[in-house]
């Protein structure tokens, strides 16, 4: 992992012990944290489910929170306009299992890394499948190349990771994870987990893909318990 001084937008939000950032502030990458298998589920549920939706430009979301998936210029709700067996083809009640397992396993390797107590950082919105590719963009939505700060642009967000399903230089071109300032990068590869505290320490861009297809999870956690969202239910 690599330090970084933490930036003072902690400050104007509530201070919870035990989790929120004010004093260690890092960006870390970890591979085999997630196993081939447990990507290649990921990845098939991710791709099934845009076979129900999609973009028209170039980001497509699916969020199994929320049932958020990106259609065209709009979004819809999965669990209000799908058939339940339409739903059962996208995922199995394993694969929700693997989600889960590997959304825990992060969370213990975040715990672990920066110090917290277990039991005071919390899953939150919005956590979603992300696939980008080199279409046009059709709306704000699909230009996934701004730089941004995750605090800021999504509020409750303390720690944000990212798991990466497929691989920069085979399964596509350009995409790359670029942390603002001294241009550090992450380059997208199966299986990789990159995570980082959400405050302006981190701002950061993901370059244009210029072929193929970058699939990957934005999977947030806050130190704020009102702000906790509860795993998908299948
Ligand atoms: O997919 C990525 O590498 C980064 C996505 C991102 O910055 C975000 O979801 O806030
Ligand atoms: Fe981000």
């Amino acid at each position: 992992c690599q330090n970084v001084s933490c930036s003072a937008d902690y400050k104007n939000y509530q201070i919870f012990g035990g989790c929120t950032p004010t004093q260690h502030c890092r960006r870390c990458v970890k591979d085999g944290l997630v196993s081939q298998e447990e990507v290649a589920a990921l990845r098939r549920l991710l791709v099934n489910g845009m076979k129900y939706g999609g973009s028209s430009g170039g980001a497509s979301i699916l969020d199994l929170h929320s049932g958020a998936l990106s259609k065209g210029k709009q979004f819809i709700n999965i669990y209000k306009s799908l058939e339940p067996e339409e739903i059962s083809e996208i995922f199995t009640k394993n694969d929700v299992a693997v989600y889960r397992d590997v959304k825990n396993r992060i969370h213990n390797s975040i715990v672990d890394e920066f110090g917290l107590n277990g039991e005071k950082l919390y899953l939150t919105n919005p956590t979603f499948f992300s696939r980008m590719n080199s279409t046009p963009a059709q709306t704000q939505h699909d230009e996934y190349w701004h730089s941004h700060v995750d605090k800021i642009q999504y509020g409750s967000f303390d720690y944000t990771s990212l798991l990466y399903l497929s691989t920069h230089g085979s399964d596509f071109h350009g995409g790359e994870f670029v942390f603002d300032g001294r241009g550090k990068v992450v380059e997208p590869r199966e299986g990789r987990v990159s995570f980082f505290t959400s405050g302006s320490e981190n701002p950061h861009h993901v370059n244009r893909v210029t072929s193929g297809e970058r699939f990957a999870v934005t999977i947030s956690f806050t130190c704020d318990p009102r702000k906790a969202i509860q795993d998908p239910m299948v």
